[in-house]
């Protein structure tokens, strides 16, 4: 499976997902730590990705969603935005609607 089926498999397999740096419990940047923080306390049920753990999908995410850095959250196959989006979500309320929506779907 080359790197983009790779990346198409995961946001297959699970509805909500975040690629960050580390992972929920050790995260390795501020940035991905807040994505992974606002996302818990929305009450989503996610899949995690450490992209520092997989260096091919670290290069070839930003070009697959055309979006540059991490941490990159998909709901569904599609891309929600980084760590400031994710934050303004889960202030306004929406990030929890959005997982309420997907609730019962494997994470
Ligand atoms: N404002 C961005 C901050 C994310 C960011 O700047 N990430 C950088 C540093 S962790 C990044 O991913 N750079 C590219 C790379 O490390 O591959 C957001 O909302 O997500
Ligand atoms: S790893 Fe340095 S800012 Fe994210």
């Amino acid at each position: 499976m080359d790197v983009n089926e790779r990346i198409k498999a995961v946001l297959a397999e699970h509805a909500i997902v975040l690629f960050m740096k580390g992972t929920p419990q050790f995260p390795m940047c501020g940035f991905s730590s807040r994505a992974a923080q606002a996302l818990t306390e929305a009450g989503a049920q996610f899949h995690a990705v450490n992209v520092l753990a997989d260096p091919e999908v670290r290069a070839a995410l930003p070009h697959y969603a055309n979006w540059p850095t991490f941490p990159q959250l998909f709901i569904q196959g599609e891309l929600i935005g980084g760590c400031d989006i994710i934050e303004d979500l889960k202030a306004s309320g929406e990030l929890a609607r959005m997982a309420a929506d997907v609730a019962g779907a494997d994470s």
